[in-house]
């Protein structure tokens, strides 16, 4: 099952239905426990828990009861445990009376010296970037932080992260993912999910990532009766023989992802033979042959005869990813891709999707790439550290890449390659551009081990990603006995 991460509404429509649990506390008392034994751990690993301090910092609703709850479990087990009260007149008053019993300090500001602090100052009820008293009391504050929930100033839906905002080592949140977990995945540090007995139902529009479990799962592999034509022929059109460097990382990539066969078409068709010879390439799309999926864009050009490929190619019922240059020629005329019915892909980084739909992503990312999708009634692919891949219904797919890596020249180029042959082996545009984005994501992590990359390095770290990826959950192959 994909991972699925919720708005705040969709998480208050959860806990209600928990009925009682909610109503008498329930699932606050569990939330407290799981914050406290997450703090336990960090102190036991760092040292021990008896006699080091925490800071707690309490804002006005109920994140601020989760922590006040969990800071008297801490108390009692020896923790010095103080809390900022960033508004007194409303702070939770059951978290507040069990934090003051268990021996717990209200004190004006965080204690010089603290070991670690916890982040209460909202959940998903805040709003905006911190304010100024709250984001007085962080100041000064190098110790590691835990977030109740949500690091406070980041917005629970969108992910955006305002000018005043925590940065959390450890996120703790209860009963399901919220968007900004993924959206804001870089801030949020290690995400520690509780189990509060809430059951959160699938919202077929929401927003999901794939395990790599699935990634593995779903990638395509011959089998006993497939040949190099039944498990999809991709077909490249990219760069040219002035900018062979577009089509010969798109080809290779294609090569790479998936077994079968690639086939390739432009002016840079020997540069790419001489790299791959395995690719069949030809100068004219006429002379292409039959593939499953096409893949058109990186370095073609715009002028009149990418307009021509893209005319051609997307005339037909074949699936159709389009990136770079031929997502500019789209941006002109729209009407190429509107309406399509077979699948197609539309891979843009934030400057083509400006281009694309008429005004920049702006901060609700998800609300963005979703009224692309449904607009042109294709799957758009916004490409970022955060991929996020719509469908034209509103299903998200996202990925963190991990790292910032694979900003670099031609990674677009390779993410085409290995979208473009996931297509032709049938995958449903939204699940090639997720598996892409992630395999992608991973490869450039591997390749660059902490330095600076190149697109090739990305690129010859594709298979033996996969590879891996397959081996960890359980996609080993058959073996041969000998004797
Ligand atoms: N329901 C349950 O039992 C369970 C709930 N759970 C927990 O409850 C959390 C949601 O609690 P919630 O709804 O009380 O909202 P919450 O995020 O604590 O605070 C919002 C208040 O803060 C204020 N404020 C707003 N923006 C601000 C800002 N930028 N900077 C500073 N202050 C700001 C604003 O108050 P104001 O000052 O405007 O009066 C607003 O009213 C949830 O995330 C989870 O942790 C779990 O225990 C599971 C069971
Ligand atoms: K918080």
């Amino acid at each position: 099952m994909p991972i699925q991460y919720l708005t705040a509404d969709a998480v208050r429509a959860a806990e209600h239905a928990t009925g009682d649990l909610l109503a008498n506390g329930t699932l606050m008392r569990r939330a407290a426990a799981g914050v406290a034994r997450v703090v336990l751990g960090e102190l036991t690993g760092t040292g021990g828990c008896y006699g080091r301090a925490v800071g707690l910092v309490i804002g006005a609703g109920n994140n601020g009861g989760d922590a006040l709850y969990a800071g008297a479990i801490l108390a009692r087990r020896g923790v010095r445990c103080s809390a900022v009260l960033l508004a007194p007149d409303t702070t939770h008053s059951g978290g507040l009376a069990a934090f003051r019993g268990a021996g717990g300090r209200i004190t004006g500001a965080l204690p010089d010296t603290v070991d670690l602090v916890i982040d209460a100052v909202v959940g998903i009820g805040g709003t905006g970037p911190l304010r100024p008293a709250a984001a007085a009391v962080f100041a000064g504050v190098t110790v590691p932080i835990v977030a109740v929930d949500l690091p406070s100033g980041i917005d629970a839906d969108t992910g955006v992260v305002h000018d005043r905002s925590v940065r959390a080592a450890i996120t703790v949140t209860f009963g399901a993912y919220r968007n900004l977990h993924l959206l804001a995945a870089p801030r949020c540090g290690r995400i520690v999910l509780v189990d509060i007995g809430m059951a959160p139902t699938d919202t077929p529009d929401g927003l999901f990532s794939l395990t790599d479990a699935e990634v593995a799962a779903r990638w395509p592999v011959p089998g006993p009766a497939d040949d190099k034509y039944t498990q999809g022929v991709v077909g490249i059109v990219a760069g040219s023989q002035r900018y062979p460097g577009a089509a010969i990382l798109a080809s290779g990539a294609a090569v790479s992802a998936t077994s079968g066969m690639t086939r390739f078409v432009g002016s840079a068709a020997e540069a790419v033979v001489s790299h791959y010879p395995e690719v069949v390439a030809v100068d004219d799309l006429a002379d292409a042959g039959k593939v499953q999926a096409w893949a058109v864009g990186p370095g073609m050009g715009t002028g009149d005869r990418a307009l021509d490929i893209l005319r051609t190619v997307l005339a037909g019922d074949l699936p159709v990813l389009v990136d770079a240059d031929g997502l500019t020629v789209i941006a002109r005329d729209p009407d190429l891709v509107r309406g399509r019915t077979a699948p197609t892909l539309l891979t843009p980084h934030a400057g083509e999707f400006a281009r694309l739909s008429g005004a920049a992503v702006g901060a609700d990312r998800p609300a963005a790439v979703r009224a692309l999708a449904a607009d042109l009634g294709v799957t758009v692919l916004l490409k970022g550290r955060i991929t996020l891949v719509a469908t034209p219904a509103g299903r998200v797919y996202g990925n963190d890449a991990g790292s910032s890596w694979a900003a670099t020249a031609g990674a677009g180029d390779v993410l085409t390659g290995i979208a473009g042959s996931l297509l032709a082996a049938g995958l449903e545009p939204e699940i090639a551009g997720a598996c892409a984005a992630r395999v992608h994501a991973l490869a450039a992590l591997r390749a660059s081990g902490g330095a600076p990359i190149g697109a090739s390095a990305l690129l010859a770290a594709v298979r033996p990603v996969i590879g891996n990826l397959r081996t960890a959950h359980g996609g080993a192959d058959g073996h041969i006995t000998t004797g």
